[in-house]
């Protein structure tokens, strides 16, 4: 009798749930933002980042995004406001991007999908460390800025989009200091605000979601150097770092509050 190993590698969205059950729970990001079903919050008031750029330490890839890392050891750059109740240190801020300008963001605000996503992630120091705050509902706060392709870029995204010569391959880290990252932030502050999940496993719904609906601008040469990582390792076949994002999520009554009208 021969037997036929077949081994497959189960390692997409849609298998995430048999290692990592809380994929589908029901309150999973990302999601749609339908402006119609947005409920204006007068009561959201505005939130306010006050970052150190000394904070700033490294950046990586680590085979799924573009990653800077900063000192979370006190409250040395923090957000505070909208939302959130309490200063929520920055950890660190990540992508998520498109093999091509139309798609890449993991929200889609009325059916529009942004050729890329930038995640700024705080976490609540009252649950001690960040694997604590892991395990609270409040224990996450993410601020989520699309990026669109146009002629007039952001020049401040140049310095991330610099350093991504030295970060091919999957696990090359470079240092990378004195940057704040609230230069990256667009000139309107109005956001939807929503309770979810982390995007990749193991998907624990402990975010606080703070999206910011003006949308910032990079180059299409930005975006090609973002899509220029690989995934692989130095020596390792070559495999293009893109469409790193997840697909969307089953809303399941939650309510999206919006700090505008
Ligand atoms: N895309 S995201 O903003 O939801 C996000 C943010 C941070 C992580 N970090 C990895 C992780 C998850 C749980 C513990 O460490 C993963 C995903
Ligand atoms: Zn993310």
């Amino acid at each position: 009798m021969i037997l036929h190993s077949k081994i497959s590698f189960q390692t997409g969205p849609e298998h995430w749930h048999q290692n990592y059950p809380m994929a589908k729970g029901d309150k999973q990001s990302p999601i749609e933002i339908n402006s119609k079903d947005v409920r204006h919050d007068t009561s959201l008031s505005p939130w306010h980042a006050s970052y150190d750029p000394g904070a700033a330490k490294t950046i990586l890839n680590n085979g799924r995004t573009c990653r800077v890392v900063f000192d979370d050891t006190f409250d040395r750059s923090v957000l505070r406001g909208g939302p959130l109740t309490g200063a929520y240190r920055l950890r660190q801020l990540h992508l998520h991007w498109g093999s091509a300008d139309d798609h890449g963001s993991e929200h889609v605000i009325d059916g529009v999908k942004y050729a890329a996503e930038l995640h700024l992630v705080h976490w609540n120091p009252k649950h001690g460390n960040f694997a604590g705050a892991l395990k609270q509902p409040d224990g996450v706060a993410v601020v989520g800025v699309f990026l669109k392709v146009g002629k007039t870029p952001k020049p401040e995204m140049k310095r991330i989009l610099e350093e991504i010569d030295n970060i091919k391959t999957k696990g090359k880290e470079a240092p990378f200091q004195h940057f704040d990252p609230s230069i990256l932030f667009p000139k309107s502050r109005d956001y939807w605000t929503y309770h979810g999940s982390f995007t990749t496993p193991p998907c624990e719904e402990c975010i606080t979601w703070i999206l910011l609906r003006e949308p910032i601008e990079v180059s299409p040469d930005q975006m090609a150097r973002l899509r220029s990582l690989s995934k692989n390792g130095e020596n390792e076949p070559m495999c293009p770092l893109v469409d790193n994002w997840r697909p969307l999520q089953p809303v399941k009554g939650r309510i999206v509050r919006a700090s505008f009208k």
